[in-house]
Parts: C-alpha cells; sequence; structure tokens
C-alpha cells in the first residue's frame, strides 16, 4: 500500500451503510447535466467492498451515466457539468489533485461488447501493467497466467497465448477483457452490461466468475436482467429518471421493496 492509500484510508468518514460492511465508494448529493438535459439527480449512496452491487433501472434513467461517474469516464464528455460529490476510499475523485490514470488502476472499467485489442491473448492481458512499467519477461509471464485463471479462461487459451484474441468467442474475448481489467489489480471492477453480448452458457459462466470475484474485489454490475441482479449481486440499487429511488439488500428489495416505484418496476409494470 503506497502512502497516498494509507492517508486516505485514515481520512475515510464512516458512512457504512450496517453492520460491519465497509463503504468503498460514496456518492452524495450527486447531479450529472449533459448540456442541458440532467441525467443523474442527487444520488447519494454508500458501496460497500467486497460485494456485488447491481444497479438496475428502466432504459435511459442514467445507470450507465452513473457507472461512469465512479471512474470518471464522463470526463470528456462535451458540455457534461458534474456537482456533488464521490469519493473512493475517502477522497474525493472529481478534486483536480487526482491522477485519473491512478483511479482507473484502482477502478477498472468492463464493457458491454467485448473489446479485446487487436494484438494476441498474451499483449492483451500485458498491455496494462507493461504501461505501469513492469518489463521483465516472468514477471509478465506470471501476471498473464495468474489474470487469465482469476478470469477462469487460462485452460481454454493456455495453448494459444500467442494468437490474436479476436479469433476467440465473445464469450472468451470477454473473460479476456475481464482479466485484462485483473491484470493492473484493481480495487474495483465496474460491469456495464457485460453479458448482454453474450449467449446464456457464456452469461452463465461470467456470472460464477463474479461470484469468485467478490471474495476479493468490489464489484458493480449495470444490469438489465433482473434475474441477474437476484443471482449474482448482494445489494440493489434501483434508478428511475436519474433518481436513485431505492437501495438495500437484493433479497430484500426483491421480496419487500420499500417505495411502490421499485414494486412496480421488478413486478414487470413498466421499463
Ligand atoms: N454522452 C451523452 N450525451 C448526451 N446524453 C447522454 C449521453 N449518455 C447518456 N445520455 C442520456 O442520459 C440519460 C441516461 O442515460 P444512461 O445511458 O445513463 O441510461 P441507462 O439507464 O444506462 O440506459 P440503458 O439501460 O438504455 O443503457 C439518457 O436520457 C441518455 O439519453
Amino acid at each position: 500500500m503506497d502512502d497516498n492509500s494509507i492517508r486516505l484510508n485514515k481520512a475515510q468518514p464512516d458512512t457504512s451503510s450496517a453492520g460491519t460492511e465497509q463503504t468503498i465508494l460514496a456518492a452524495k448529493n450527486l447531479d450529472l447535466w449533459y448540456g442541458q438535459a440532467q441525467a443523474l439527480r442527487n444520488v447519494s449512496i454508500d458501496i460497500p467492498e467486497k460485494q456485488v452491487t447491481a444497479l438496475i433501472g428502466p432504459s435511459g434513467c442514467g445507470k450507465s451515466t452513473f457507472l461512469k461517474t465512479l471512474d470518471r469516464m464522463n470526463d470528456l464528455v462535451p458540455g457534461i457539468k458534474i456537482t456533488g460529490s464521490v469519493q473512493y476510499r475517502g477522497q474525493e475523485i472529481y478534486d483536480p489533485s487526482v491522477d485519473v490514470t491512478w483511479l482507473r488502476k484502482q477502478i477498472g472499467m468492463v464493457f458491454q461488447k467485448p473489446n479485446p485489442f487487436p494484438m494476441s491473448i498474451y499483449d492483451n492481458i500485458a498491455y496494462g501493467p507493461r504501461t505501469h512499467g513492469i518489463r521483465n519477461k516472468s514477471q509478465l509471464d506470471d501476471i498473464v497466467e495468474k489474470s487469465l485463471q482469476g478470469a477462469a479462461i487460462w485452460d481454454e487459451v493456455k495453448d494459444r497465448l500467442k494468437k490474436s484474441a479476436l479469433g476467440l468467442s465473445g464469450g472468451q474475448q470477454q473473460r479476456i477483457c475481464i482479466a485484462r481489467a485483473l491484470a493492473v489489480e484493481p480495487d474495483i471492477l465496474l460491469m456495464d452490461e457485460a453479458t448482454s453480448a453474450l449467449d446464456p452458457i457464456s452469461t452463465s459462466k461470467i456470472e460464477d466468475l463474479i461470484a469468485d470475484l467478490k471474495n476479493q474485489y468490489t464489484i458493480v454490475i449495470v444490469t438489465h436482467n433482473m434475474q441477474q441482479a437476484t443471482r449474482v449481486s448482494d445489494k440493489c440499487a434501483f434508478f428511475l429518471l436519474g433518481q436513485l429511488i431505492e437501495f438495500g439488500d437484493t433479497t430484500q428489495l426483491f421480496s419487500m421493496p420499500k417505495d411502490k416505484r421499485t414494486e412496480d418496476y421488478i413486478t414487470g409494470r413498466f421499463g
């Protein structure tokens, strides 16, 4: 742990939502506008460490926008305005002093469509570590193997590491993208509908993988699939028209929603 993260941990406010849960990401009064259009309205949420949090809600409600604010992926959108606070381990991530490259190393993102680089499987995984200055071949070999194992795809690709990642199936490509994210040893993995382009078997493999990864990482997923949210998440956040309507334990939210709008959504009355 570097000096910076020690300082951040000390500064961390006690925003845990229950018991011994530790908050790793905390948004407070977050508003976001694309030009004149407001996409997030006063969102406050404490995301717990080493759990899976699912963001659900109808199309256009702001799930992806919120996910992207967590690692500043929206920064370069023209006309964007963000107010309020997002803290990662107690540090304000929109503070001008924050190094965005460092932030994105801590908080990795996996997108909806598998997007391996047009290069070998090995080079896809080694790309991030090389960018962060690792050149030693045996060290890179170890990282590549460990990351591919972590993403449950090592056995499928270990004999073709020098072949192009683009020759793999969609489900395999997505696990390569997860391995690529793991290779830089992130703290948090964000997944934006990471299985929606995949067949049921590949989806099930990624869901199993998410269950394994949460022992080591904090995971935040956006999903349109409510069954998936119930299968993989510990906590669930329901968004509607840019507002966070309800956030709680997934079992509770789906069995006894507190808000009528959540109930209407999960029972299929709209969306
Ligand atoms: N880059 C952008 N520029 C302008 N408006 C945007 C941009 N990205 C999203 N929006 C708008 O912000 C609102 C929220 O979009 P967002 O993609 O976050 O919703 P979502 O809940 O993830 O939707 P979906 O489930 O369809 O992916 C929508 O009205 C959308 O049109």
